[in-house]
Parts: structure tokens; C-alpha cells; sequence
């Protein structure tokens, strides 16, 4: 971002104008969105977030409830959301991280991966350094 806006600082005042308005454009476009926006708050909401199928007692879907299980090795403390009791949940969380599918893991509000990657990160170990950190029940903001 700084270095875009950089470069903007060296072109002529139009294209600058026209540049400036590309960026705003960029800056609205997921802000503006109300499931967007909603999404972004619940990614903050809790230091580690899960959008899955069903809930941690009973998923709906075989790499949801992977995903429970890896987390509940860790005795790591979450926060679901099921994604099959809201359509626009389900296709804005895919638009909010980019990411294709369900389960998505969320830690410090930043997107971590889904049930493969959870499950490489368990077995490297890495998972352990990720949620050490997270354990308590704090909110990030
Ligand atoms: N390889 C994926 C498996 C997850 C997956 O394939 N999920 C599918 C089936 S549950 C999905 O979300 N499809 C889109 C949808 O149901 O909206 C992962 O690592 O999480």
C-alpha cells in the first residue's frame, strides 16, 4: 500500500486524480459491504475463529469436524460460526479471505487456512507456536 501510494506521488496530477480514485474505490469496495463488514468484526470477535459446518458438538461435514478435533488437541478455546445456518455467511467468508471452501480458520483476526492446512500445521508443529499465544479466552480487540 505504501509503495503504491508512492508511485502515485510520481505521476502527473491527472493520472494521480484518476489513481487516488482507483484506490478508494479499492478501500470501499469490501468495507461497504455489510456482510463484509460483519465478517470483519467477527474475525476480531475472538482470538481464534472457525466458519464450519454445523457447530463444535455436532459438524456437518467430515473436514469441519477435523478441524474441531485439531483445535480440541490443542485445548485451544474458539469461536464458531456455522456457515449452513446463513447462505450469505457461507459465499461472503469465501470472498473474505479469498479462500474457496468451508471449514476457515481464523487466528488474531488473520486467516490461517482450512482442514488441510490446519492439519499440516498440527503436524509440523507450527500450530503449537500459532495458538500458544491464544489459549486465553481474550478478545483481540
Ligand atoms: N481441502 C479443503 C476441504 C474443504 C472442502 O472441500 N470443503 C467443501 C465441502 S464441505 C466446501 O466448502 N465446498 C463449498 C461449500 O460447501 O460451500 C480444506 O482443506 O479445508
Amino acid at each position: 500500500m505504501t509503495s503504491l501510494l508512492r508511485q502515485m506521488c510520481n505521476i502527473n496530477k491527472t493520472t494521480r486524480i484518476s489513481s487516488l480514485n482507483i484506490y478508494k474505490q479499492f478501500l470501499c469496495t469490501k468495507s461497504d459491504d455489510p456482510i463484509q463488514s460483519h465478517i470483519g468484526k467477527l474475525v476480531k470477535g475472538n482470538k481464534i475463529v472457525v466458519f464450519m459446518k454445523g457447530n463444535p458438538q455436532a459438524p456437518r461435514c467430515g473436514f469441519s469436524n477435523a478441524v474441531v478435533d485439531i483445535l480440541n488437541i490443542h485445548k485451544a478455546k474458539f469461536e464458531a460460526h456455522d456457515v449452513l445456518v446463513d447462505e450469505n455467511l457461507r459465499n461472503g467468508i469465501k470472498e473474505f479471505s479469498n479462500w474457496p471452501t468451508i471449514p476457515q480458520v481464523f487466528v488474531d483476526g488473520e486467516f490461517i487456512g482450512g482442514c488441510d492446512i490446519l492439519l499440516q500445521l498440527h503436524r509440523s508443529g507450527e500450530l503449537d507456536k500459532i495458538l500458544e499465544k491464544n489459549n486465553q479466552e481474550k478478545p483481540v480487540a
